[in-house]
C-alpha cells in the first residue's frame, strides 16, 4: 500500500485527505503543519501531498526533493518564483501542482478551453470565483487554472491577458482580455463560474464543489499514481487521462 504524508495535516483539507486514504487503499505515513520540521515526513512517505500555505511550500519543496520522494501540491497562492521552484524540481521528483483536484473541474477545464476556441474573440471571457471566508488568496487556484485553459484556447497565456477585480473608472473592456473577480463569505466549499458573453447571448460553464471529499478523492488518488511515476511535472489531467 502507498504511505501517504501530508503537509498541512491539520487543516480542512489535510483531515480530508487522511479520511479518503482507507477507501482508496493507501496508508497514512504522517502529517506535518506549522511547528514540525517537514524533513522527517519526507523520508518516511512514499509519496507527499501538500495542502498548506503559500508561505510554507518552499520548504515541502525542498525536503520532498531532498529525499526524492514524489509530490502531490493543492496549495494555491504561489508566485511565479514557486512554479519556477517546482519546474526544477520536477527535473529529479515527480510533481504534480494543480489549482484543483477534483474530476470536475479537471473536465470544465477541457470545456472551457474548447470553447474558448470555438468562439470568437467578440466572445468576452470572464471568470467569478466564490469560496468562505477563511480562505486567504485570491482569484483562486481553480480561477487561475480556468483562466489558463481559456487564454490557451485563445493561443495565449493568462498573464497577457487578464484583468483583475474591475473598480472605478475603468473604461470599456478591452477585447480578448480574461477577467477574474472573487467573492469570500460564509462556509461555500468552492464556486466557479466561466462566462463567454456576446451580443445578445451568453454561455456559462460552471462546477460547484459541496463537499471537501471531492478534492481529497482527486488528491489520494493523485498520489497513488504519482508514487508510480518518474521524475517530471504532471497535471490532473495525466491522472485521470483526460
Ligand atoms: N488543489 C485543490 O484541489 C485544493 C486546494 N486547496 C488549497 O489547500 C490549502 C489549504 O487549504 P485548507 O485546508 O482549507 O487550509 P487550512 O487553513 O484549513 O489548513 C492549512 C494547514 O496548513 C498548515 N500550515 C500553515 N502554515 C504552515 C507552514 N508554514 N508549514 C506547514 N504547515 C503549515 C496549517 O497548520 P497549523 O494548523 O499548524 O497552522 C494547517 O494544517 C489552501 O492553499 C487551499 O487553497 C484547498 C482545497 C482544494
Ligand atoms: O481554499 C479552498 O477552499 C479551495 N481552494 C482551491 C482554489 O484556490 O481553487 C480549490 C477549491 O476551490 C477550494
Amino acid at each position: 500500500m502507498t504511505g501517504v504524508g501530508i503537509y498541512g495535516s491539520s487543516g480542512r483539507m489535510g483531515r480530508a485527505i487522511a479520511d479518503a486514504l482507507t477507501e482508496a487503499g493507501a496508508t497514512l505515513a504522517g502529517g506535518a503543519d506549522a511547528q514540525d520540521d517537514p524533513a522527517p515526513l519526507a523520508r518516511i512517505a512514499d509519496v507527499l501531498v501538500d495542502f498548506s500555505a503559500a508561505g510554507a511550500l518552499d520548504a515541502h519543496l525542498d525536503a520532498a526533493v531532498a529525499a526524492g520522494t514524489p509530490i502531490v501540491i493543492g496549495t494555491t497562492g504561489l508566485s511565479t518564483a514557486q512554479h519556477d521552484a517546482i519546474d526544477a524540481a520536477a527535473a529529479s521528483i515527480a510533481v504534480l501542482q494543480t489549482g484543483n483536484t477534483s474530476l470536475g473541474v479537471t473536465l470544465l477545464a477541457i470545456l472551457v478551453r474548447d470553447a474558448a476556441a470555438r468562439l470568437g474573440p467578440d466572445w468576452d471571457i470572464e471568470i467569478v470565483e466564490m469560496h468562505h471566508r477563511h480562505k486567504v488568496d485570491a482569484p483562486s487556484g481553480t480561477a487561475l487554472l480556468l483562466g489558463e485553459a481559456a487564454a490557451a484556447g485563445r493561443g495565449s497565456m493568462l498573464s497577457e491577458l487578464r484583468v483583475d477585480d474591475r473598480v472605478g473608472l475603468t473604461g470599456a473592456r478591452s477585447e480578448g482580455t480574461i477577467g477574474l473577480a472573487s467573492l469570500r463569505g460564509g462556509s461555500v466549499v468552492g464556486d466557479h463560474s466561466v462566462i463567454l458573453a456576446t451580443e445578445g447571448e451568453r454561455v456559462e460553464l460552471s462546477h460547484f464543489a459541496q463537499d471537501r471529499s471531492i478534492f481529497a478523492r482527486g488528491a489520494v488518488r493523485a498520489a497513488i499514481w504519482l508514487a508510480r511515476q518518474p521524475a517530471g511535472r504532471y497535471r490532473m489531467g495525466d491522472v485521470l487521462g483526460l
